[in-house]
């Protein structure tokens, strides 16, 4: 278990320290003080560290080394507080909190905000309540959010459990709950919907943030009506003007770089464009496969490409530092290196690029260039966890068959459209030839099926669907158990035979991603615990994700992170069209649509 004492415990401590009476833990000397609360780079600073908290920060911290005092040069590289992911899904990562917090450490992440509400569409509150025990005992600032949409949008889904006022308020007595998960249902809050509004009043009561999800370009009435009804932050904006809006109406704009979500760029130019005040700023990665992960880092990615579009570095670090910090009431906690707070700290000898060459978190070294550097237990997840993929029967190609309406020889379907790099979809329709009475694909304009295959209740149930953009070219199938965010099983293919045997293979194995063609599996990464991650390391995972992508690439898939576009199809609050197992969801109505126009 990894605790950190209070600042009031070691308070009387920190004062000797900074007094010269008493030994500091450790030193770190002559660094460059990236000072988020000044906005200064304040150079020759020393930093006193006792009980993982910083006791001094100032010109000279020699009165504070006693014999036993570790102390570090910094030899002029610069002194950048832990970096702070505001908004992520650890489940995203395909691995558990212990395996993604080991990937993340050596590229300077100290502190999370976790939304945890993946699991908690498979497993319930049981489920949430696992991830926050494991969060609590991690070497870095683990905090949960309370997933507040189980399901996220109520009447378009049927996940594996219901979470509502009740659960939310348990939850809020939770010593690592630090507020609500994202509110999805913004058409809920916006109805003045009764379970929404009560689970924002619970976390308000007790003092916590809400976290929000405005997924909709609609910045008229249901906007306002949205922050009227008391979310704190979202994370869904993808334009200039969405993050202006949100900031103007006392909203954190959260700006996110995942793995296939670049909506950094467009957002930032709110402040270097137009000057909009950055303090209601953060960064975030919301969502960030393993092979991200491992081959390109985490926040320091986020940051240095937010940089690179043309922000201070100064207020880069802001915003996945102290602003994150302020966002959940922990600015005398954490994202600054400031008396009192927990040391966390990054030596860096380029501002701008930011290499993560030293990692110190609550006053520990954790990793050094790269590489950890202390020992993380591995985590083993009880069995309830496990086998979460229940079919209720073998599938077949039938069961994949869409049949055309009486009589029909060419049908007008509508089809989800996929886009690069964005997770909003395209509703778009197609003209489809009918042959024996079913409705055929039509590979030469790219659209192929999907389905989505019920997997919480063993009901056997398959709704079946059209899907346009992932390029595939052969007889192939694609089918995952990571299915944002009710996470049955989505299956893309170009042939029912294959779609059938993907599915049952992720059955057979308790869930994960599978590439199938031609009857032959060319791809498996196996996501053991509720179907959503392995309790393997993020390299062992990444390496599985890589093969899994040149498989989808050797079907004809040309789309960036197709697997994340993939994971995100039955998403039925992002929009503009989903699948679901009530069947096609039409996002920017809300309502359930027939496949046939
Ligand atoms: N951006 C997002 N919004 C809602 N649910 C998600 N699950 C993963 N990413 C999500
Ligand atoms: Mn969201």
């Amino acid at each position: 278990m990894s605790t950190i004492k209070p600042w009031s415990e070691v308070a009387p401590r920190l004062i000797e320290v900074a007094m010269g009476r008493a030994p500091a833990d450790m030193v770190i000397t002559g660094g460059q003080w990236v000072n988020v609360h000044s906005g200064e780079i304040v150079p020759e600073t020393d930093v006193a560290i006792l009980d993982g908290r910083f006791a001094y920060v100032g010109p000279d911290a020699s009165h504070t080394i006693g014999d036993d005092t570790e102390v570090i040069e910094a030899e002029g590289r610069y002194l950048v507080p832990g970096l702070c992911d505001g908004h992520m899904h650890v489940e995203s990562g395909l691995v558990t909190v212990t395996e993604f917090c080991r990937a993340v450490i050596p590229h300077g992440t100290t502190s999370m905000f976790i939304d945890p509400h993946e699991i908690a569409n498979v497993l319930g509150l049981p489920g949430v309540k696992l991830m926050h025990d494991e969060a609590m005992d991690m070497p870095i600032n683990v905090h949960v959010q309370m997933p507040s949409c189980v399901p996220s949008a109520p009447g378009l889904e049927t996940p594996g459990a219901e979470l509502g006022v009740a659960e939310v308020t348990e939850a809020m007595g939770w010593p690592n709950i630090i507020g609500l998960g994202e509110m999805m249902n913004f058409p809920g809050v916006a109805a003045g919907n009764a379970t929404m509004l009560g689970e924002i009043a619970a976390t308000q009561e007790a003092g916590k943030t809400v976290g929000g999800h405005y997924a909709s370009p609609d910045l008229g009435h249901a906007f306002h009506a949205y922050v009227a009804g008391g979310p704190a932050d979202d994370h869904e904006g993808t334009r200039k003007e969405d993050a202006t809006a949100r900031v103007r109406q006392g909203m954190r704009a959260m700006l996110r770089l995942g793995s296939a979500w670049y909506d950094v760029a467009a957002q930032v130019k709110a402040i270097t464009e137009d000057g909009v005040d950055s303090r209601n700023f953060i960064l975030c990665t919301d969502d960030s496969h393993s092979g991200t992960l491992v081959n390109e880092g985490h926040m320091n990615r986020v940051v240095r490409h937010a940089i690179a579009q043309g922000l201070r570095p100064i207020t880069a670090i802001q915003m996945a530092t102290l602003n994150t910090a302020q966002h959940f009431g922990l600015e005398r906690e954490i994202g600054s290196i400031t008396p009192g707070r927990r040391a966390d700290l990054i030596l860096s000898s380029d501002i701008s690029a930011l290499p993560i060459e030293l990692v110190i978190a609550r006053g520990k070294v954790m990793a050094k260039d790269g590489a950890l550097t202390a020992e993380i237990p591995h985590r083993t997840y009880p069995e309830f966890a496990k086998n979460t993929v229940k079919l209720g029967k073998m599938l077949a190609a039938r069961d994949f068959e869409i049949a055309a309406p009486a009589g029909a020889n060419q049908v007008n379907a509508r089809v989800i459209g996929v886009i690069e790099n964005q997770a909003p979809t395209k509703a778009l329709e197609a003209p489809l030839a009918v042959e024996g009475g079913l409705v055929q694909m039509d590979r030469e304009n790219d659209v192929c099926q999907i389905a989505l295959v019920e997997r919480h209740r063993a009901t056997g149930q398959v709704t079946n669907g059209f899907v346009s953009g992932f390029g595939y070219n052969i007889d192939c199938a694609i089918a995952s158990t990571v299915a944002h965010d009710s996470h049955h099983m989505i299956v893309v293919g170009t042939n029912r035979e294959d779609m059938a045997l993907a599915a049952n293979r992720l059955g057979e194995v308790g869930g994960g991603i599978i590439v199938v063609s031609k009857g032959k599996e060319l791809a498996l990464v196996e996501l053991p615990i509720a179907g959503l991650m392995a309790d393997e390391r993020a390299e062992i995972v990444a390496d599985k994700a890589q093969k899994m992508v040149e498989a989808m690439e050797a079907c004809g898939c040309t789309l960036n992170n197709a697997y994340m576009q993939h994971s995100l199809l039955a998403l039925v609050v992002i929009p503009e069209i989903r699948i679901s197992d009530v069947g096609l969801v039409d996002v920017t109505t809300f309502k359930k649509v027939d496949l046939f126009v």
